[in-house]
């Protein structure tokens, strides 16, 4: 079937990236059903494309052709020219950043600037684990045994199912399928129902690298049931997920029916620590940063502002005049610095959140409604409140929009409680100039990734993971690899003449 015919609001350079098609058992196809479901851009409220919706049985068409293509890909190929693929399609995907950055902008909102710099993210993913293909050693051990070797093997686990979300729709999906491919995997892609075109695209230009067509499937479909073959069928060794608690708990139950490995990368309620030894000003640069990165749709960024009682208002006040020149828009025009909320779903969630906490004594400093000077879609001001508490619905439940909540706290033992009273892991951050301190406080938060004196820690070579009810795994860094390969331990013996 021929592509079908959306008209994106903008000219692309290379217009055969905008593709509302899947990649299934190697043909670009609609659903063998017709069905479709419409993309809507979150700036204008209006259908940006429509999008083939898959449904189980070609789900389990593309595992099944995943799982021949697995076994072919590993054996024939060495692990330099996995290397090499993975370096040609890294290559591409800088090639064509700007028409990346446009489709990625206009499904999810974020601003083009931040989706120049997400589609680097997602390639530098790429070329990292182009890297570490190569450089994937087993170890030889001293037996116990007398006359015997023994020696480990790393293998790849086999087909992939690979689930993400909407809020980085590029790289979300490169940061698992990179070390899958490094490894020796294949991989059936479900991709965000917001947000599918932007892993249609990766996709392309990973086949136009080179890479076999067997190796790689994008399923996209708005039928949950139809993706959770990707949990069941036995042919599937792993699951990787990226997304909301709830949903990874549920995948992994359903995972283990038959014992997939599971990588979960969940949800987060960031703890954001301002001590009064703080230097106030990096905390507000902080502040901005972790806070108000895609508006406030990261799963790191943070949830709870915990400021000691001696500097908040200082903090306040200098958060208040930053956050006031915002400029809300569409992400793809000129001068806007935040972009909309994913759908009107996000903005009642945050208008709850808002409400509840003004009901339980939240003082209003910033923001607080919808804005009435952007365009019609699902926009939330910029919002700051003071003298928040622990029975607030924005302490326990991750609000993922452009709240900052303010929390008082006089000692370190006190914020420390606090901020660890929660099922999450994810991130922490905090701010100190006492070394000890820094020390200290590092070690004693509960959770998979601490930014000290910085709202800004992602990067490739960092492992990116959370503890508790925030996940199970790491990605990127030097251990992202390890979670698509399996350990085999070889021992020979009778090695006597
Ligand atoms: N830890 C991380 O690295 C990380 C990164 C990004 C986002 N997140 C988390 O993701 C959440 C926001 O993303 P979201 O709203 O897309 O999450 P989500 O859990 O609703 O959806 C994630 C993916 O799962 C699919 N999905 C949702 N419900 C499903 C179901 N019942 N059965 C099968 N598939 C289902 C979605 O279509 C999407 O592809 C936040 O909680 C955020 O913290 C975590
Ligand atoms: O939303 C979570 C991922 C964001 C990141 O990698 O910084």
């Amino acid at each position: 079937m021929e592509q079908s015919h959306n008209q994106l609001p903008v000219q692309l350079k290379n217009p055969a990236l905008f593709d509302s098609r899947g990649f299934v058992a190697g043909n670009w196809k609609s659903a063998a059903s017709n069905k479709t479901f419409p993309v809507i851009e979150p700036s204008s409220g209006q259908v940006l494309g429509i999008c083939a919706d898959f449904s189980q049985q070609d789900f389990v068409e593309a595992i099944e052709d995943a799982d021949r293509g697995f076994r072919k890909y590993f054996f024939s190929t060495t692990a330099k020219q996995r290397s090499v693929l993975l370096r040609k399609w890294n290559d591409l995907i800088l090639q064509n950043l700007d028409d990346l950055a446009n489709i990625l902008s206009l499904e999810n909102g974020k601003t083009l600037a931040e989706a120049k710099g997400e589609v680097a993210y997602a390639a530098s993913f790429v070329a990292w684990f182009a890297e570490e293909a190569v450089r994937s050693y087993g170890d030889v051990i001293p037996s116990s045994y007398q006359n015997t070797t023994a020696m480990t093997f790393k293998e790849p686990v086999g087909v992939c199912g690979i689930i993400t979300p909407w809020n980085f729709p590029a790289a979300m999906i490169t940061r698992k399928i990179a070390p899958a491919f490094a490894a020796g995997c294949a991989v059936v892609i479900k991709p965000p129902s917001e947000t599918p075109f932007s892993a249609i695209a990766l996709v392309r230009l990973a086949l136009e690298a080179g890479f076999p067509p067997d190796i790689v499937h994008v399923v996209p479909t708005k039928d949950r049931n139809a993706s959770l073959e990707l949990a069941t069928h036995p042919k599937v060794k792993k699951i990787s997920f990226t997304g909301s608690t709830n949903v990874g708990k549920m995948l992994t139950k359903l995972a283990a029916g038959t014992i997939k490995r599971v990588s979960m990368e969940l949800g987060g309620n960031a703890p954001f620590i301002v001590f009064d030894d703080a230097n106030i000003a990096k905390a507000i640069e902080g502040a901005l940063i972790c806070k108000f990165r895609s508006s406030g749709q990261t799963c790191v960024c943070a949830n709870r502002l915990y400021v000691h009682q001696d500097v908040l208002e200082d903090f306040t006040q200098g958060l208040i005049r930053r956050v006031s020149s915002f400029k809300l828009g569409r992400g793809i025009d000129e001068g806007v610095t935040h972009g909309p909320l994913v759908n009107a779903a996000a903005v009642d969630k945050v208008k709850s959140h808002v409400q509840d906490a003004l009901q339980k004594g939240g003082q209003l400093r910033y923001g607080g409604d919808v804005p009435s000077d952007t365009p019609p879609g699902f926009f939330y001001q910029p919002t700051i409140i003071t003298h928040a508490n622990k029975d607030m619905l924005l302490a326990t439940d991750e609000t993922f929009g452009p709240i900052a909540a303010i929390f008082p706290f006089s000692s370190e033992d006190e914020v420390i409680e606090m901020a660890n009273d929660t099922e999450f892991g994810l991130a922490g951050y905090f701010f100190s100039e006492n070394v000890n301190r820094v020390l200290r406080v590092a070690q004693r938060l509960e959770c998979g990734m601490v930014g000290v004196n910085t709202g800004l820690m992602s990067a490739v070579e960092t492992p990116f993971g959370g503890v508790k009810e925030s996940g199970i795994g790491h990605e990127g860094s030097k251990y992202g690899l390890g979670e698509y390969q399996n350990i085999k331990a070889v021992t020979i013996g009778n090695q006597s003449a």
